[in-house]
């Protein structure tokens, strides 16, 4: 009888129907996020791990990396890495993996749903009509914004940032974007400064990468650039926007509205935000569709399988 190999599990795979059986089926999870002393049973149980298996929500800081002295990878279920210290995990030669690609399309469509739910106040009708006061309340409901044909500025224009640029191009919007360098192999308009994306666009949809690099890069100034007609949009990391700055120009009127996938404190969101029908809420569910839950599953057990079989992961980090 073969042995399972055994890997360190930072946190439960609770996101895809499958993938906790799947890992159980093939591997002997050693289950870090149970552990009352943390440090401790990493130092008596994982001193032979060669595998970390975690999730975006999740990551792998620095402490756990340099704890297990037999580490050869790192696989991750998600796309976002910024709660990964990979420069800790470089350092050391450590592979890291992600699920790049098989989301993509859901994160572009959440965006959307997030673009027309504010402009068409389609969560704000949904409350209208539920609570009865359709019929019973004086006067029409609130008009809307007309989306199509409007003004679509990206901000990171990488594999999901395209999916939402080019869903804006059947709504016959002009797109335009910003990232840190021009790409010379896309005809979207370029915007070399953030301020002047966010002065041009009617929806300011937030796509880079989250992280140190990128965190508070949407701050007063890019807001008020936006102004009181414009729209954002975060499916990225909440890290990426300066939170308060956000409230306070939404509550001023200096920002138009807010579609939010995703905030600074999860599952934290400032109160401030319920009370406003210029806003929708989403628990951070971008990629949450069981198509896409199942791929991602798919492409962690992928990684897992080839660093097994010949030490490589198949989308490296
Ligand atoms: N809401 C969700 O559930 C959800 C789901 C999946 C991914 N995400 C987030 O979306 C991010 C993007 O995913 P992706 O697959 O498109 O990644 P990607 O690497 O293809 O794209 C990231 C883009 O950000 C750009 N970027 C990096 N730093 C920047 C900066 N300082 N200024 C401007 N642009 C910058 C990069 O050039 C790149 O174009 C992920 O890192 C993750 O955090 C969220
Ligand atoms: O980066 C990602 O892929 C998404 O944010 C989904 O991962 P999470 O729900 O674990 O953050």
């Amino acid at each position: 009888m073969t042995t399972k190999p055994r890997v360190l599990q930072i946190g439960p795979l609770a996101g895809s129907p499958s993938a906790q059986e799947r890992l159980q089926a093939s591997y002997t999870p050693l289950e870090l996020w149970k552990q009352e002393d943390k440090a401790a049973f990493i130092a008596r149980e994982a001193q032979d791990v060669r595998v970390v298996v975690t999730t975006a929500s999740f990551g792998c800081p620095a402490d756990v990396i340099n704890a297990l002295p037999k580490l050869e990878a790192i696989c991750s279920w998600g796309v976002g890495y910024d709660s990964i210290d990979v420069e800790a995990a470089h350092a050391r030669k450590v592979l890291v993996s992600n699920t790049p690609d098989v989301l993509t399309d859901c994160v572009a469509d959440l965006a959307w749903g997030l673009m027309l739910g504010v402009s068409r106040r389609i969560a704000q009708g949904d409350r209208y009509v539920r609570e009865g006061s359709w019929g019973q309340v004086h006067g029409a409901f609130p008009l809307g914004v007309r989306v199509s044909g409007k003004k679509l500025g990206i901000v990171g224009l990488g594999r999901i940032g395209e999916a939402i640029a080019r869903r804006g191009t059947g709504f016959d919007m002009d797109v335009r974007y910003h990232s840190r360098r021009q790409r010379n192999d896309t005809d979207y308009g370029y915007e070399a400064s953030l301020e002047s994306l966010a002065a041009w666009a009617d929806y300011l949809v937030i796509a880079t990468v989250g992280g140190p690099s990128t965190r508070h890069l949407i701050n007063a100034p890019v807001l008020d650039a936006l102004g009181p007609q414009g729209i954002i949009v975060n499916i990225a990391r909440g890290s990426v926007i300066d939170e308060a700055a956000m409230v306070e120009a939404l509550s001023s009127g200096k920002l138009g509205g807010a579609g939010l996938d995703v905030f600074e404190h999860e599952p934290k969101v400032p109160d401030a935000l319920k009370k406003m029908d210029s806003v929708v809420l989403l628990p951070h569910v971008g990629s949450a569709t069981l198509e896409t839950r199942e791929a991602m599953a798919g492409m962690l057990f992928d990684n897992l399988a080839s660093f097994f079989a010949d030490g490589k992961v198949i989308t490296p980090v």
